[in-house]
């Protein structure tokens, strides 16, 4: 493990650190966010943060406004790359599949089964590192944008007990259902819609026994609303099974990190009901 930056930043530190990651068999970077408490070397709960397409560890940490919330309610952030990188590893000339999209599946299929683990690292390998080597308590909460909130979204839905908070701006809700999560799913997992199922947050709801309380944030002025994020079947998934959702259509705001700098705050909120309560 090598730390690759630090900043002061609202009395705590923003840090990025870097380590061979045996799940994906690459190095890996995330970004790590210690609130003043961490620094005093209290035990603070953990918020992972999981980013959308194109995006490395950099976007999060200097776009969306997050530490000053985080060391308000003395939260650690956590926010990892979204694929494994490399000159050897599987890549494709598209944004949206390959290194910076790696939808937080375990892949199985060729290419991309050998470095693409990416469920596996951040539901598993990443928090074991954090808890072993930062001043974490137990409690975990799972946010997210886009892809990173089909991720953040399908990670809670698939570890029943591990996350206590749960929330999302502008997620992939179905992503078996829309062409970005339909290229990306048959690429990783293969042309099995059944198998998609399990990494689709619209379907896993219908059989979820846990009962998180999930907060999305859309924009209605969003470029991928109607093609690839389609709350809506999200939605009508929760009515059906009283699962409880409160999803908030955000008048004008589009795609972009201008529209999570502006809610981020709520979302630290959401978080901190849960999470400050139980640390
Ligand atoms: N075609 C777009 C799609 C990518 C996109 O909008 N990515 C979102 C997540 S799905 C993002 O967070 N981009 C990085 C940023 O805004 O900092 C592009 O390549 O810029």
């Amino acid at each position: 493990m090598e730390r690759i930056e630090h900043h002061a930043s609202f009395s705590g530190r923003q840090e990025v650190w870097q380590h061979t990651s045996r799940s994906t068999g690459c190095t890996m970077k995330f970004g790590i966010y210690l609130p003043p408490a961490a620094l005093a070397g209290e035990r603070c709960p953990v918020l992972y943060w999981l980013s959308g397409l194109t995006c490395t560890e950099q976007n999060f940490i200097t776009k969306a406004g997050a530490q000053r919330h985080a060391a308000a309610h003395d939260l650690i952030v956590v926010a990892p790359d979204t694929s494994p990188r490399g000159a050897n590893i599987a890549n494709d000339a598209a944004y949206d599949l390959g290194q910076g999209a790696g939808f937080y599946v375990d892949a199985t299929e060729t290419p991309w089964a050998a470095h693409f683990q990416m469920q596996t690292y951040v539901a598993d390998e990443l928090p074991a590192l954090i808890e072993q080597h930062f001043p974490a308590s137990a409690a975990r909460g799972i946010f997210g944008h886009s892809m990173g909130g089909h991720g953040a979204l399908v990670t809670a839905l698939r570890h029943p007990g591990r996350y206590r908070s749960v929330s999302a701006f502008s997620p992939i809700v179905a992503p078996s259902q829309v062409p970005w999560g339909q290229k990306a799913l048959a690429a990783y997992l293969g042309n099995r819609p059944d198998v998609w199922k399990a990494w689709d947050a619209t379907a896993l709801i219908a059989t979820a026994h846990e009962r998180l309380p999930l907060l999305i944030d859309q924009g209605d002025a969003d470029e991928f609303l109607q093609q690839h994020l389609r709350p809506e079947l999200l939605l009508a998934a929760c009515q059906e099974v009283g699962y409880p959702l409160e999803l908030r259509m955000q008048p004008g705001y589009d795609h972009s990190y201008y529209f999570i700098a502006s809610f981020i705050g709520d979302h630290f909120a959401h978080h901190a009901k849960t999470l400050s309560a139980s640390a």
